[in-house]
């Protein structure tokens, strides 16, 4: 059994959410966690998928040069991922094709109504759900400030998240084979 945990990010929050997502999932299964860029297309039993939330939706191209900007700022103190310009999450969604065993969808977004903040997360959802059947288990989204630092325990949540999806996929697959 295998899970592949894809992710981007700008500025390091989403990744640290991937990996903790990892070690969650990790005690039900080996896991790869992998930037969508470069992300392997080996067939997985599991495949995680996520993305900074970026005007309210999935970065583009246009949004990923804005968070650049936003790093060359001395002020903003924030340094940009290796790969952070290359395409990301929404390329990978456009270009897949067979569905996994199973699939969930998470994001970071600012920690602000959801209805201001819009949510990555969600688009990636609606966005494989029209080609792929039901997620494993709904989308969900962990929160950065405004400062965009992530907000105190939203590893230890990313990390409960991930052992909860295990658990859901792994122990599902486990009670079908027995
Ligand atoms: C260009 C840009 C647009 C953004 N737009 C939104 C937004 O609409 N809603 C939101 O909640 N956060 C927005 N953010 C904040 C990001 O969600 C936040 O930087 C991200 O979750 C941090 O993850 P990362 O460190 O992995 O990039 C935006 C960030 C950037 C750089």
């Amino acid at each position: 059994m295998s899970a592949l945990v894809i992710y981007e990010s700008m500025f390091g929050n989403t990744r640290r959410i991937a990996e903790a997502i990892g070690e969650g999932l990790s005690e039900f299964t080996e896991v790869r966690v992998e930037p969508a860029a470069s992300a392997s297309h080996q067939t997985v039993d599991l495949v995680v998928v996520g993305a900074p939330t970026h005007a309210h939706s999935l970065p583009r191209a246009a949004s990923r040069a804005d968070a650049a900007k936003w790093a060359a700022d001395p002020e903003k103190h924030l340094a940009l991922e290796p790969g952070a310009a290359e395409a990301g999450v929404r390329e990978w969604v456009d270009a897949v094709e067979d569905a996994p065993g199973a699939w969930a969808a998470y994001g970071t977004r600012v920690d602000i109504p959801r209805i201001f903040s819009g949510d990555a997360a969600a688009g990636i959802e609606r966005r494989l759900r029209r080609q792929w059947p039901r997620p494993a288990v709904e989308a969900e989204c962990f929160l950065v400030t405004t400062d965009n630092t992530l907000v105190e325990g939203e590893l230890e949540r990313a990390r409960e998240w991930g052992g909860n999806l295990g658990r859901t996929v792994f122990a599902m697959q486990a009670s079908a084979s027995g």
